[in-house]
Protein backbone atom coordinates (compact mmCIF):
# COMPACT_ATOMS: atom_id res chain seq x y z
CA UNK A 1 0.00 0.00 0.00
CA UNK A 2 1.33 3.82 -0.60
CA UNK A 3 2.05 5.62 2.04
CA UNK A 4 -0.46 8.35 3.27
CA UNK A 5 -1.69 9.21 6.48
CA UNK A 6 -4.66 12.52 5.60
CA UNK A 7 -6.55 13.07 2.87
CA UNK A 8 -7.79 16.27 3.06
CA UNK A 9 -10.86 18.13 1.02
CA UNK A 10 -10.83 22.06 1.31
CA UNK A 11 -13.26 24.23 0.02
CA UNK A 12 -14.76 22.38 -2.18
CA UNK A 13 -17.54 23.72 -4.34
CA UNK A 14 -19.43 22.61 -7.23
CA UNK A 15 -22.03 23.76 -9.73
CA UNK A 16 -24.48 22.79 -12.48
CA UNK A 17 -23.80 25.20 -15.16
CA UNK A 18 -25.82 25.29 -18.61
CA UNK A 19 -25.16 28.83 -20.43
CA UNK A 20 -25.63 31.87 -18.18
CA UNK A 21 -27.78 29.81 -15.66
CA UNK A 22 -25.98 28.26 -12.83
CA UNK A 23 -26.63 26.67 -9.34
CA UNK A 24 -24.66 25.79 -6.50
CA UNK A 25 -24.55 21.60 -5.76
CA UNK A 26 -22.34 21.39 -3.08
CA UNK A 27 -20.28 24.83 -1.29
CA UNK A 28 -17.08 25.09 0.40
CA UNK A 29 -16.85 21.27 1.94
CA UNK A 30 -14.09 20.71 4.08
CA UNK A 31 -13.47 17.40 6.14
CA UNK A 32 -10.79 15.05 6.19
CA UNK A 33 -9.86 11.29 6.19
CA UNK A 34 -7.04 9.69 8.06
CA UNK A 35 -6.08 6.01 7.45
CA UNK A 36 -7.07 3.52 9.67
CA UNK A 37 -10.90 5.44 10.11
CA UNK A 38 -14.14 5.01 8.39
CA UNK A 39 -15.55 8.23 8.16
CA UNK A 40 -19.51 8.31 7.02
CA UNK A 41 -20.69 11.31 5.04
CA UNK A 42 -24.26 11.39 5.56
CA UNK A 43 -27.28 13.77 4.44
CA UNK A 44 -30.82 13.44 2.67
CA UNK A 45 -31.22 12.86 -0.56
CA UNK A 46 -29.84 15.44 -2.96
CA UNK A 47 -27.88 17.05 0.24
CA UNK A 48 -24.20 16.59 -1.99
CA UNK A 49 -22.79 13.71 -1.01
CA UNK A 50 -22.07 11.88 -4.36
CA UNK A 51 -20.58 15.05 -6.11
CA UNK A 52 -18.30 15.92 -3.15
CA UNK A 53 -16.79 12.52 -4.10
CA UNK A 54 -17.10 13.20 -7.54
CA UNK A 55 -15.76 16.00 -7.68
CA UNK A 56 -12.58 14.96 -5.56
CA UNK A 57 -12.16 12.26 -7.71
CA UNK A 58 -12.96 14.09 -11.39
CA UNK A 59 -15.82 12.53 -12.25
CA UNK A 60 -18.50 14.88 -12.40
CA UNK A 61 -21.08 14.46 -14.76
CA UNK A 62 -21.82 16.77 -17.39
CA UNK A 63 -22.72 20.38 -17.07
CA UNK A 64 -21.57 19.67 -13.58
CA UNK A 65 -17.87 21.44 -12.27
CA UNK A 66 -15.78 22.04 -9.80
CA UNK A 67 -15.72 25.63 -9.43
CA UNK A 68 -13.66 26.14 -6.34
CA UNK A 69 -11.19 24.32 -3.79
CA UNK A 70 -8.72 21.70 -3.91
CA UNK A 71 -7.87 18.44 -2.16
CA UNK A 72 -4.46 17.62 -0.50
CA UNK A 73 -2.25 14.22 0.14
CA UNK A 74 -0.49 14.87 3.65
CA UNK A 75 -0.46 18.83 2.80
CA UNK A 76 0.18 18.38 -0.62
CA UNK A 77 -2.43 19.64 -3.08
CA UNK A 78 -2.83 16.74 -5.87
CA UNK A 79 -5.28 16.89 -9.08
CA UNK A 80 -7.90 14.64 -9.22
CA UNK A 81 -6.41 12.83 -12.16
CA UNK A 82 -3.52 11.63 -9.25
CA UNK A 83 -5.55 10.39 -6.75
CA UNK A 84 -8.26 8.42 -8.67
CA UNK A 85 -7.63 4.82 -8.76
CA UNK A 86 -3.86 5.28 -7.03
CA UNK A 87 -4.48 7.37 -3.55
CA UNK A 88 -8.49 6.76 -3.46
CA UNK A 89 -9.72 3.65 -4.87
CA UNK A 90 -13.68 3.17 -5.17
CA UNK A 91 -16.87 1.35 -4.72
CA UNK A 92 -20.00 2.04 -6.55
CA UNK A 93 -23.40 1.46 -5.53
CA UNK A 94 -24.25 -0.68 -8.67
CA UNK A 95 -21.04 -2.94 -9.05
CA UNK A 96 -22.44 -4.53 -12.50
CA UNK A 97 -22.18 -0.93 -13.83
CA UNK A 98 -18.52 -0.61 -12.75
CA UNK A 99 -17.50 -3.34 -14.67
CA UNK A 100 -16.64 -4.21 -18.46
CA UNK A 101 -19.12 -6.90 -19.70
CA UNK A 102 -16.52 -8.65 -21.84
CA UNK A 103 -13.74 -9.02 -19.12
CA UNK A 104 -13.25 -11.41 -17.10
CA UNK A 105 -12.46 -10.48 -13.49
CA UNK A 106 -8.65 -11.82 -14.18
CA UNK A 107 -8.55 -9.16 -16.76
CA UNK A 108 -9.86 -6.14 -14.57
CA UNK A 109 -7.75 -7.16 -12.00
CA UNK A 110 -4.47 -7.04 -14.18
CA UNK A 111 -5.47 -4.07 -15.32
CA UNK A 112 -5.24 -2.43 -11.53
CA UNK A 113 -2.00 -4.29 -11.09
CA UNK A 114 -0.89 -2.74 -14.07
CA UNK A 115 -1.43 0.82 -13.37
CA UNK A 116 -0.22 0.28 -9.52
CA UNK A 117 3.09 -0.87 -11.42
CA UNK A 118 3.03 -4.29 -10.07
CA UNK A 119 5.71 -6.98 -11.76
CA UNK A 120 2.98 -9.36 -13.76
CA UNK A 121 5.33 -12.21 -12.67
CA UNK A 122 3.54 -11.41 -9.32
CA UNK A 123 -0.19 -10.89 -10.84
CA UNK A 124 -1.59 -14.43 -10.60
CA UNK A 125 -0.75 -15.24 -7.10
CA UNK A 126 -2.07 -11.00 -5.86
CA UNK A 127 -5.31 -11.60 -7.32
CA UNK A 128 -6.07 -15.10 -5.89
CA UNK A 129 -5.14 -13.34 -2.27
CA UNK A 130 -7.29 -10.75 -2.87
CA UNK A 131 -10.22 -12.82 -4.55
CA UNK A 132 -9.44 -15.18 -1.33
CA UNK A 133 -9.52 -11.94 1.63
CA UNK A 134 -12.73 -10.50 0.50
CA UNK A 135 -14.31 -13.86 0.84
CA UNK A 136 -15.13 -14.76 -3.07
CA UNK A 137 -14.92 -18.84 -2.37
CA UNK A 138 -12.71 -20.83 -5.23
CA UNK A 139 -10.93 -17.32 -6.72
CA UNK A 140 -9.46 -19.28 -9.05
CA UNK A 141 -12.61 -20.38 -10.75
CA UNK A 142 -13.75 -16.71 -10.04
CA UNK A 143 -10.75 -14.70 -11.81
CA UNK A 144 -12.41 -16.40 -14.86
CA UNK A 145 -15.99 -15.44 -14.60
CA UNK A 146 -17.85 -12.25 -16.48
CA UNK A 147 -19.43 -9.26 -14.88
CA UNK A 148 -22.86 -11.16 -16.43
CA UNK A 149 -21.74 -14.75 -14.16
CA UNK A 150 -21.75 -13.12 -10.64
CA UNK A 151 -24.14 -12.07 -8.22
CA UNK A 152 -24.58 -8.36 -6.95
CA UNK A 153 -22.64 -9.33 -4.07
CA UNK A 154 -19.92 -11.37 -5.56
CA UNK A 155 -19.48 -8.34 -8.13
CA UNK A 156 -19.17 -5.84 -4.96
CA UNK A 157 -16.55 -8.16 -3.04
CA UNK A 158 -14.81 -8.11 -6.87
CA UNK A 159 -14.83 -4.40 -6.31
CA UNK A 160 -13.21 -4.55 -2.78
CA UNK A 161 -10.68 -6.85 -4.20
CA UNK A 162 -9.50 -4.48 -6.84
CA UNK A 163 -9.64 -1.25 -4.25
CA UNK A 164 -6.89 -3.71 -2.16
CA UNK A 165 -4.81 -4.68 -5.64
CA UNK A 166 -4.71 -1.16 -6.67
CA UNK A 167 -2.63 -0.47 -3.51
CA UNK A 168 -4.34 2.69 -2.58
CA UNK A 169 -4.49 3.98 0.92
CA UNK A 170 -8.18 5.71 1.01
CA UNK A 171 -11.19 4.01 -0.51
CA UNK A 172 -14.55 5.89 -0.95
CA UNK A 173 -17.50 3.55 -0.83
CA UNK A 174 -20.62 5.58 -2.14
CA UNK A 175 -23.78 3.08 -0.65
CA UNK A 176 -21.86 0.41 -1.62
CA UNK A 177 -24.94 -1.79 -0.19
CA UNK A 178 -28.19 -0.28 -1.44
CA UNK A 179 -29.13 -2.56 -4.00
CA UNK A 180 -27.68 -5.92 -1.92
CA UNK A 181 -30.38 -7.86 0.17
CA UNK A 182 -30.04 -7.82 4.06
CA UNK A 183 -27.36 -10.51 4.80
CA UNK A 184 -25.03 -9.80 1.96
CA UNK A 185 -25.27 -6.13 2.72
CA UNK A 186 -24.33 -7.15 6.71
CA UNK A 187 -21.72 -9.13 5.29
CA UNK A 188 -20.19 -6.21 2.64
CA UNK A 189 -20.28 -4.01 5.80
CA UNK A 190 -17.77 -6.02 7.73
CA UNK A 191 -15.80 -7.01 5.62
CA UNK A 192 -14.89 -2.95 4.74
CA UNK A 193 -14.56 -3.31 8.59
CA UNK A 194 -12.39 -5.66 8.52
CA UNK A 195 -10.17 -4.06 5.69
CA UNK A 196 -9.97 -0.72 6.89
CA UNK A 197 -8.68 -2.27 10.57
CA UNK A 198 -6.25 -4.94 9.00
CA UNK A 199 -4.81 -3.00 6.01
CA UNK A 200 -5.54 1.01 7.47
CA UNK A 201 -7.31 1.97 4.70
CA UNK A 202 -9.07 5.20 5.23
CA UNK A 203 -12.75 4.31 4.40
CA UNK A 204 -15.44 7.63 2.88
CA UNK A 205 -18.66 5.72 3.19
CA UNK A 206 -21.25 7.26 2.08
CA UNK A 207 -24.68 6.93 3.14
CA UNK A 208 -28.39 7.71 4.48
CA UNK A 209 -28.43 4.58 6.64
CA UNK A 210 -27.64 5.77 9.82
CA UNK A 211 -27.88 1.90 10.73
CA UNK A 212 -24.68 1.40 8.46
CA UNK A 213 -23.01 4.38 10.19
CA UNK A 214 -23.47 3.32 13.83
CA UNK A 215 -21.87 -0.26 13.00
CA UNK A 216 -19.28 0.62 11.13
CA UNK A 217 -18.26 4.54 11.68
CA UNK A 218 -15.63 6.16 13.67
CA UNK A 219 -16.75 9.99 12.92
CA UNK A 220 -19.51 11.66 11.14
CA UNK A 221 -20.12 14.24 8.86
CA UNK A 222 -23.32 15.45 8.24
CA UNK A 223 -24.30 17.30 5.08
CA UNK A 224 -27.88 19.16 4.02
CA UNK A 225 -28.60 21.53 1.23
CA UNK A 226 -24.17 20.90 -0.12
CA UNK A 227 -22.83 21.95 3.27
CA UNK A 228 -21.15 20.38 6.26
CA UNK A 229 -23.42 20.91 8.59
CA UNK A 230 -21.66 18.74 11.46
CA UNK A 231 -18.74 16.90 11.87
CA UNK A 232 -18.22 14.55 15.12
CA UNK A 233 -17.61 11.47 16.53
CA UNK A 234 -20.39 8.90 15.84
CA UNK A 235 -21.31 8.21 20.04
CA UNK A 236 -21.83 12.61 20.00
CA UNK A 237 -23.64 12.33 16.66
CA UNK A 238 -26.04 9.81 18.32
CA UNK A 239 -26.05 10.90 21.60
CA UNK A 240 -26.33 15.08 21.23
CA UNK A 241 -27.04 15.28 17.77
CA UNK A 242 -26.79 19.48 17.09
CA UNK A 243 -27.76 20.31 13.95
CA UNK A 244 -31.44 20.31 13.01
CA UNK A 245 -30.60 17.94 9.72
CA UNK A 246 -28.59 15.91 12.25
CA UNK A 247 -31.17 15.62 14.35
CA UNK A 248 -34.22 14.43 11.45
CA UNK A 249 -31.11 11.77 10.84
CA UNK A 250 -30.90 10.07 13.95
CA UNK A 251 -34.92 10.78 14.82
CA UNK A 252 -35.62 9.21 11.59
CA UNK A 253 -33.22 6.41 12.19
CA UNK A 254 -34.69 5.81 15.99
CA UNK A 255 -38.35 5.95 14.99
CA UNK A 256 -37.67 2.56 12.24
CA UNK A 257 -36.46 0.91 15.98
CA UNK A 258 -39.46 2.61 17.74
CA UNK A 259 -36.55 4.18 20.19
CA UNK A 260 -36.36 7.37 22.12
CA UNK A 261 -33.52 9.87 21.58
CA UNK A 262 -30.65 9.53 23.86
N1 LIG B 1 -26.23 14.94 -13.40
C1 LIG B 1 -26.65 15.98 -12.66
N2 LIG B 1 -26.80 17.22 -13.21
C2 LIG B 1 -27.20 18.26 -12.46
N3 LIG B 1 -27.50 18.19 -11.15
C3 LIG B 1 -27.39 17.00 -10.54
C4 LIG B 1 -26.97 15.83 -11.26
N4 LIG B 1 -26.95 14.78 -10.39
C5 LIG B 1 -27.34 15.27 -9.19
N5 LIG B 1 -27.61 16.61 -9.29
C6 LIG B 1 -28.04 17.48 -8.20
O1 LIG B 1 -26.93 17.70 -7.34
C7 LIG B 1 -27.37 17.82 -5.99
C8 LIG B 1 -26.57 16.90 -5.13
O2 LIG B 1 -26.81 15.57 -5.59
P1 LIG B 1 -26.02 14.31 -4.99
O3 LIG B 1 -26.25 13.18 -5.93
O4 LIG B 1 -24.63 14.67 -4.67
O5 LIG B 1 -26.84 14.07 -3.64
P2 LIG B 1 -26.68 12.88 -2.61
O6 LIG B 1 -26.57 13.51 -1.27
O7 LIG B 1 -25.59 11.94 -3.00
O8 LIG B 1 -28.12 12.19 -2.76
P3 LIG B 1 -28.56 10.64 -2.71
O9 LIG B 1 -28.43 10.22 -1.28
O10 LIG B 1 -29.98 10.68 -3.16
O11 LIG B 1 -27.66 9.88 -3.64
C9 LIG B 1 -28.88 17.52 -6.00
O12 LIG B 1 -29.56 18.75 -5.97
C10 LIG B 1 -29.10 16.84 -7.31
O13 LIG B 1 -30.39 17.11 -7.81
Amino acid sequence: MRKAETLTIEDLSVAWQHGSNSHCLVRAVSLTLRTGEVLALVGGSGSGKSMTCAATLGVLPQSVSCTGGRVLIDGQTLPPQALRGRIVASVLQNPRSAFNPVRSMADHAREVLRVAGVDPSQHRRAILDAFAEVGLDDPAQVATLYPFEMSGGMLQRAMIALALLSGAPFLFADEPTTDLDLVVQARILDLLDSLSQRHGLGVLIVTHDMGVVARLAHRVAVMDAGEIVETAPVDRIFMAPRHPATRNLVAAHLKLYEMEPA
